[in-house]
């Protein structure tokens, strides 16, 4: 297949080494001294400095050089990057597949990426997400990951799992869009609150509490938008959420590994030069729970952290003193 990559941070470059293994794939960046300088220097220094580029890979800062022909277009940009570049794609009147690679709710609309999609594609139907656990350098360096690509037509999941499927990036189909993206969108808020939690030093069992009820509160809000509790204990529910609060390589961990330190969110997000989209996700995500009536005190928590002006101190106060309930649905309820 001829596929188009559009966006070149981290994600974007480790998905276009892994596909360049049996595609042809240029890996579009909008900014052309970047571009620039991958392609004198075979590296991505600014994103992932330390994997250099396979031979095969093609680079391009013109969007449209970059999509002409395509059998795929796969948009990796961060969630707020989503709408420009489909605008951009629609003035180009491309009408390829599209995958995306985003994770969040976009900021303002509190809508999920497919809701986005649909909005400025309307007529597209091979279309979908590809979402799991999976940290950019690893996948970069070749190692072992799997992913589910999710569409609401199955058919294409199907297909295109398949022909994107390798030894070293296993991919799997399903059905469930609003699940999967969900997972995906959540497991970084929850992986701040586990790396402030881990950041106060509150210990494993603290941590695992944390992942669970943060599970919980996931599936409750997946479902109630109509998502599936099965797709939370797949690679974009349980899988990614395990991943992104444990491992070190996670950027919204980080965050909240500093927020503990008592940095400033602005200090944060500038030391950290990537996107960190729980950031903005928590604030849409409480919305969202709020409008559906789904109780997120995690994510609430989380809000308070980034938003508010409370301290690590008091949002853990306010979370361990609230009262005790049920863990599932109290019986005969
Ligand atoms: N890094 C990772 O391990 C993974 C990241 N993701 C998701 O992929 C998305 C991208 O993440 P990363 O590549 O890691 O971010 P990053 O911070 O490494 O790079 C972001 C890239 O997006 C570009 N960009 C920003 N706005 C844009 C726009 N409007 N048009 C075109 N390009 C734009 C930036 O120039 C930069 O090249 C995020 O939603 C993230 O949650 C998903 C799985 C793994
Ligand atoms: O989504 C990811 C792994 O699946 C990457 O997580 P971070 O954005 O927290 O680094």
């Amino acid at each position: 297949m001829k596929i188009a990559v559009l966006g070149a941070g981290a994600w974007g470059t480790a998905l276009a080494f892994a596909f360049c293994r049996q595609h042809h794939v240029t890996l579009w960046g909008r900014n052309a001294e970047q571009m620039i300088d991958m392609q004198a220097t075979r590296l991505n220094r600014r994103y992932l400095p330390e994997c250099p580029f396979p031979a095969d890979l093609h680079l391009s800062a013109d969007l449209s050089e970059a999509v002409l022909g395509v059998d795929l277009v796969l948009v990796v940009t961060p969630i707020a990057g989503l709408r420009p570049t489909l605008r951009e794609l629609a003035r180009l009147k491309v009408d390829a597949p599209l995958l995306w690679a985003c994770k969040g709710f976009e900021a303002g609309s509190s809508l999920l990426p497919h809701q986005v999609v649909a909005e400025e594609f309307p007529h597209l139907k091979s279309v979908g997400v590809l979402s799991g656990p999976s940290f950019a350098r690893e996948v970069a360096q070749g190692l072992p990951a799997a992913v589910t690509l999710a569409s609401e037509n199955y058919a294409f999941a199907r297909d295109y799992a398949r022909e994107l499927h390798s030894p070293l990036l296993r991919i799997y189909a399903n059905d469930d869009l609003v699940g999967v993206e969900v997972g995906g969108a959540v497991k970084n808020v929850m992986a701040i609150a586990t790396g402030v939690a881990d950041g106060l030093g509150f210990g494993m069992n603290a941590r695992a509490a944390l992942i669970t009820r943060g599970l919980a509160e996931i599936t409750r809000l997946a479902v109630a938008l109509g998502g599936s509790q099965q797709s939370m204990m797949g690679l974009s529910g349980v899988g990614d959420l395990l991943l992104t609060c444990t491992g070190a390589l996670s950027r919204n961990r980080q965050v909240g590994l500093k927020l503990a330190e008592g940095k400033s969110l602005d200090t944060i997000l500038a030391e950290l030069g990537h996107v960190a989209e729980g950031v903005p996700t928590a604030r849409e995500v409480l919305k969202m729970a709020e409008r559906l009536q789904v109780d997120m005190p995690i994510t609430a928590a989380v809000c308070e952290l980034l938003y508010h002006q409370a301290t690590p101190q008091q949002v853990v106060e306010r979370l361990l003193g609230r009262a005790p309930k049920p863990e599932f649905h109290a019986p005969g309820a």
